[in-house]
């Protein structure tokens, strides 16, 4: 079950609000509403989010997005539709139900970081268990425990004067992580960071929230942000949500023309991933078979390289056809020798970061799970083709001045 669902909800803001609700069911515009005193905030909006995902709501300035965000914490009540979370219906909770959601189930984090400036670190990141009825020493104890988790550890006792834009922001995450919430709502949470500090934020969100398991609604103007940190994408325009799907579908099929040139400056080779472009391999060796089952399997499958893999799909290397021809020639009964370390990379990482990759082998690229198992691979002109380099002179062999001893795991630790 989602923790969170959004069903059809709609936000008019104006004198007789539910008018303007009829008004829009009936197929009238955002415009035709505003011209007789209505802002049509959120239009017909449904969601779900999934326990444990990153789901962001992209959209420039006014489309809704705050709105909507806010919707889901009850500090604005819809005037159509129904919001819940974990099972609850938000509108209807009532002063103190809507507290208790607050306090227990959805923690917000602001762009402005909203930091008391004569309180220490630590009572900022405490900020809120208070309230929660906690003693000071178990208060304590969880900021100084969020304040770790963000790369805080030590600060507690500073003002947050002392503190760096990102560091603040980081504080602001400890708070509502020390506040031990299920969800966490992200309004522009890092839009007042430099580019840089921006980037390591959004590494260490994915991060977190991997070890933590959070269900983040994180709401931003910045696509390319959008598409770094959402599991799913909800693109939002004039208060409508156009397109819901995962960074991949939004960037490979836009539901619109909108989407689609919203999308197309991109840099899709830091969203796309190798798991995105891999292929399942033509054919593979298994490691026990010698270099004549390699040769005639190259034939075969008209291939100039194998990937070769244990009897669990481990990967162990790589052979050329030229190195089995002259195994075969030698008359050589095993790969042995003749195998070579294959260029291997995680199914996450990101297309920019294998460039350096496919500059260097002719082989494919193989993709690899958990315990190196072979997922696909990556020929080289697919890989050189999605990072833009056009097309590319077709390789089928391995240069002889190759230097196995060059090769080596790109992306994830080896
Ligand atoms: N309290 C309000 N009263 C009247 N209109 C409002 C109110 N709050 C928001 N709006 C209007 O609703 C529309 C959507 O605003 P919202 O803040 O949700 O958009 P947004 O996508 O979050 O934009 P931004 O990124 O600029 O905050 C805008 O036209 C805004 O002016």
């Amino acid at each position: 079950m989602p923790l969170i669902e959004a069903h059809e909800i709609y936000k008019v803001f104006g004198r007789r609000p539910e008018r303007g609700v009829e008004r829009l069911r009936r197929g009238e515009d955002r415009e035709g509403l505003r011209s007789d005193g209505y802002t049509a905030a959120v239009i017909d909006a449904s969601f779900e989010v999934e326990q444990g995902q990153i789901f962001v709501v992209m959209g420039l300035s006014g489309s809704g997005k705050s709105t909507l965000i806010r919707m889901v914490n009850g500090l604005l009540t819809p005037t159509a539709g129904r919001i819940e979370v974990a099972g609850r219906t938000v509108f209807g909770l009532g002063t103190a139900g809507l507290r208790q959601l607050r306090r227990e189930q959805v923690s917000m984090v602001f762009q402005h970081f909203a930091l008391l400036p004569h309180r220490t670190v630590g009572e900022n990141a405490a900020y809120g268990l208070k309230i929660q009825g906690l003693s000071r020493s178990e208060r304590e104890r969880r900021a100084e425990q969020a304040l770790d988790l963000v790369g805080l550890g030590g600060w507690g006792g500073s003002m947050p004067g002392e503190l760096s834009g990102g560091m603040r922001q980081r504080v602001g995450l400890a708070r509502a992580l020390a506040a031990g919430t299920e969800v966490l709502l992200m309004d522009e949470a890092f839009s007042a960071l430099d580019p840089l500090i921006r980037r390591e934020m959004q590494d260490q969100l994915v991060e977190l929230q991997h070890r933590l398991d959070k269900t983040i609604l994180f709401i931003t103007h910045d696509l390319n942000e959008a598409m770094r940190l959402g599991d799913r994408v909800a693109m939002m325009r004039d208060g409508r949500i156009v397109q819901i799907g995962t960074a991949e579908q939004i960037l490979n099929d836009p539901a619109n023309d909108y989407v689609a040139q919203f999308v197309q400056d991109v840099d899709r080779t830091r969203v796309l991933t190798a798991s995105s472009v891999m292929e399942p391999p033509v054919a593979v060796l298994r490691s026990e078979q010698g270099p004549r089952a390699a040769h005639r399997l190259m034939r075969e499958h008209q291939v100039s390289s194998l990937m070769v893999v244990d009897r669990d799909r481990r990967l162990r290397g790589v052979v050329t056809e030229d190195d089995a021809a002259d195994a075969v020639r030698r008359g050589a009964d095993v790969l042995g020798d003749v195998l070579r370390p294959a260029v291997s990379t995680g199914p996450d990482t990101a297309l920019a970061d294998l460039f350096a990759a496919a500059a260097d082998t002719a082989i494919p690229l193989a993709v690899i799970g958990e315990g190196d198992r072979l997922l696909g691979v990556i020929p080289r002109v697919t890989l050189l083709s999605a990072l833009g380099a056009g097309t590319t002179p077709e390789v089928t062999t391995v240069p002889p001045d190759d230097d196995p001893a060059r090769r080596e795991h790109v992306g994830v630790g080896a």
